[in-house]
C-alpha cells in the first residue's frame, strides 16, 4: 500500500509528538495529530509563563531534517559557558569546548506552538485539540478519544505514543504483550522561579551562560530568556520545600544557599514563589518493546522518561525521530520491519540516557559543590585540550555529538579509571607536598595541622571524585 494511503494516528502533540507529525507528514502519510489540550497557542497566560529548556546538538539535528532549525534558533539563546555561582558570590565560567560548541535557551510554548504550526501548515496532517486518547488496540489500530462532549473512532495503520510520561498508548501496549516497566520518583522535586530583568532591561546575570548553583543537596540552575529574564529551576528534596513555610524560613534558606541568587530575585519573588507554588515530582521511566506488532510505537517520554540533570529529554526525543525517519527510508512504508527495528536500535540507548541523567542526578546531589564542580570541568576540558581525539568529556559526547548514549558512557567508564588514577596520584602528590612543605619551613604545630588536615582533606575530596 503506498503511503498516501496509509494513516497514521499520532496521539499528544507536545514537543515529540508535534515534530513527529512533521516528519512522518514528510514521507506522504496521512496523518491525525490528537493533543488533549485545547490549542494553547493564543492563550496569553500559558505563552506567558517562561519555561525554557536547553536544545542541544540532537534536538537541532532533528528540527534541521524538518527546516525549522533557523526557525527556532533564531529565537533561543546560544549558552557558550556554564557560569558556576559559589556560596561566597563568586562566579566562574568554563566553556562548553571549542568556538560553536553551546546549547540553545529556548521557550518550551514557543516551540511547541512553532512545531504545531508547522505541523498544521502541512496539508496531509489534521490536528485535533481537545481529544484524550481514552483507549487504542494495537492489533486492530482502533483508537477511542473522548472530547468535551463526544467519543471519537477512528482505526490506524500506525498509531505512535508521544503522549508523555504517563502514556495512554504504552498503557495499553502493556496489556498485550511481554512489556517491561520500571518507574522511579527521585526524592527531590523542581520549582521554576523568575529572575526579573534588570532596571535597564537588560539580563540581570552575564547572558550566554547556563547559571549553576550546584550545593550538593540544593540545586539551582538559571536559563536566559528573550525578555532579558532567566527562568530559574529550583531542585530540592520534597522534604526541604515542605520545611520552607514561613517568610522568614525562605529567606534564611535562600541567604545560607543561593545569596548572590536572593540579591538578584529579591526577598519578595522567592518568598512568594516557593510559598504559592507546589513542588513537582521527577520520575525515571525505563521500558522496552518500544513497539508492538506493526501497529504501534511508543518515543519520547512515553518511552524514556528521564529526570532532567542532563538536558537531554526532549533532545532524545527529538532524536527518536531521526532514528525513526531513517528506518522508514530503510524499510519503506513496511512497519512491520520499521517497528522492531526501532526498538532494537534505540532501548539500550534510551535506556543508557535515562541511567546517565539518574546517576548524574545522585552524583551531584551527593558531591557536586562548586568546587568539585570547577575541578572536574576543569580537568575534563584540561584533557580534552591535550588529548583531543582520546580524551572527549562525556558531557561534550552527550550534548555536543550524536554518539550513541549507550557507546558516550561505555567510552566515560574508560574515561573515569584514568581520571581516578590521575586524581588520586594528584591527591597523593598534594598531600607529600603538603606534609614536605610543612616540615620544610618548619611551621609551628598549629599549621602543620591545619595542613595536614588539608591535604587529608585533599585527598577525601579527590577521593569523592575518584569515586563518583
Ligand atoms: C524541570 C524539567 C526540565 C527539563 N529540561 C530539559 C532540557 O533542558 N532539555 C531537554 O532536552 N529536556 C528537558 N526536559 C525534558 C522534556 O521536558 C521532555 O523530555 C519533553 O517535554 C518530552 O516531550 P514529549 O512530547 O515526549 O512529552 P510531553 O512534553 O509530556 O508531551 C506529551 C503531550 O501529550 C499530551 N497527552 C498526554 N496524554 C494524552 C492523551 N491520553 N491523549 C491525548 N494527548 C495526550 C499532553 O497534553 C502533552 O501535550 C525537562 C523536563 C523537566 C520536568
Ligand atoms: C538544563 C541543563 C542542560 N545541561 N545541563 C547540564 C547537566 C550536567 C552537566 O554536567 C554534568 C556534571 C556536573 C558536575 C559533575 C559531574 C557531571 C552540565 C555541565 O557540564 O555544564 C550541564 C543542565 C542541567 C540540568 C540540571 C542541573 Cl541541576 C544542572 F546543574 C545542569
Amino acid at each position: 500500500m503506498e503511503a498516501e494511503r496509509k494513516n497514521v494516528c499520532i496521539v499528544g502533540g507536545g514537543l515529540v509528538g508535534s515534530l513527529c507529525a512533521c516528519f512522518i507528514a514528510k514521507r506522504g502519510y496521512n496523518v491525525d495529530l490528537f493533543e488533549m489540550r485545547q490549542d494553547f497557542r493564543a492563550d496569553a497566560t500559558v505563552l506567558g509563563r517562561s519555561i525554557n529548556l536547553a536544545l542541544s546538538h540532537r534536538g537541532l539535528e532533528a528540527l534541521e531534517r524538518v527546516g525549522l532549525r533557523e526557525k527556532v534558533t533564531k529565537s533561543g539563546i546560544p549558552m557558550h559557558a556554564r557560569m558556576i555561582h559559589s556560596l561566597d558570590g563568586k562566579t566562574r565560567p568554563i566553556p562548553y569546548g571549542r568556538t560553536g560548541q553551546f546549547i540553545m535557551s529556548v521557550d518550551r510554548m514557543g516551540l511547541n506552538g512553532v512545531l504545531l504550526t508547522e505541523a498544521e501548515s502541512q496539508p496531509n496532517i489534521t490536528i485535533h485539540f481537545g481529544h484524550k486518547l481514552v483507549s487504542c488496540d494495537p492489533t486492530t489500530g482502533e483508537t477511542v478519544f473522548s472530547t468535551d462532549d463526544s467519543t471519537v473512532k477512528r482505526t490506524y495503520d500506525l498509531i505512535v505514543g508521544c503522549d508523555g510520561a504517563f502514556s495512554a498508548v504504552r498503557k495499553s501496549m502493556m496489556r498485550h504483550c511481554r512489556f517491561d516497566y520500571e518507574q522511579r520518583y527521585i526524592e527531590h522535586g523542581y520549582m521554576e522561579i523568575a529572575f526579573p530583568p534588570s532596571e535597564s532591561g537588560g539580563h540581570c546575570m552575564a547572558t550566554n551562560y547556563l547559571h549553576i548553583w550546584p550545593r550538593n543537596q540544593f540545586m539551582l540552575i538559571a536559563l536566559p530568556n528573550l525578555d532579558g529574564s532567566f527562568t530559574g529551576t529550583m531542585f530540592m528534596p520534597f522534604e526541604l520545600f515542605d520545611q520552607l513555610k514561613s517568610p522568614e524560613a525562605v529567606v534564611k534558606f535562600y541567604r545560607d544557599t543561593f545569596p548572590d541568587a536572593l540579591e538578584l530575585l529579591g526577598e519578595k519573588t522567592v518568598v512568594d514563589t516557593i510559598l504559592s507554588l507546589k513542588a513537582l515530582p521527577l520520575v525515571s521511566i525505563r521500558c522496552q518493546p518500544y513497539h508492538l506488532n506493526d501497529k504501534m510505537l511508543i518515543i519520547g517520554d512515553a518511552a524514556h522518561a528521564m529526570v532532567p540533570f542532563y538536558g537531554q529529554g526532549m533532545n532524545c526525543g527529538f532524536e527518536d525521530c531521526i532514528i525513526l525517519d531513517d528506518l522508514m527510508q530503510q524499510f519503506g512504508h513496511d512497519f512491520g520491519k520499521v517497528l522492531p527495528a526501532f526498538t532494537n536500535s534505540r532501548v539500550e540507548d534510551a535506556h543508557a540516557i535515562v541511567d546517565l541523567a539518574l546517576y548524574n542526578y545522585i552524583e551531584m546531589r551527593q558531591s557536586v559543590n562548586s568546587v568539585t564542580f570547577l575541578l572536574r570541568k576543569k580537568l575534563d576540558n584540561a584533557l580534552n585540550w591535550l588529548l583531543p581525539n582520546h580524551w572527549v568529556p562525556l558531557y561534550t559526547m552527550v550534548t555536543f555529538s550524536r554518539t550513541p548514549y549507550s557507546r558516550a558512557i561505555t567510552d566515560r567508564r574508560w574515561q573515569d579509571r584514568v581520571l581516578g588514577r590521575l586524581l588520586c596520584a594528584a591527591a597523593v602528590a598534594a598531600s607529600v607536598c603538603a606534609a614536605c612543605a610543612a616540615h620544610r619551613v618548619g611551621v609551628t604545630r598549629a599549621l602543620r595541622t591545619h595542613w595536614s588536615q588539608m591535604a587529608f582533606r585533599a585527598s577525601r575530596m579527590i577521593e569523592g571524585l575518584r569515586k563518583a
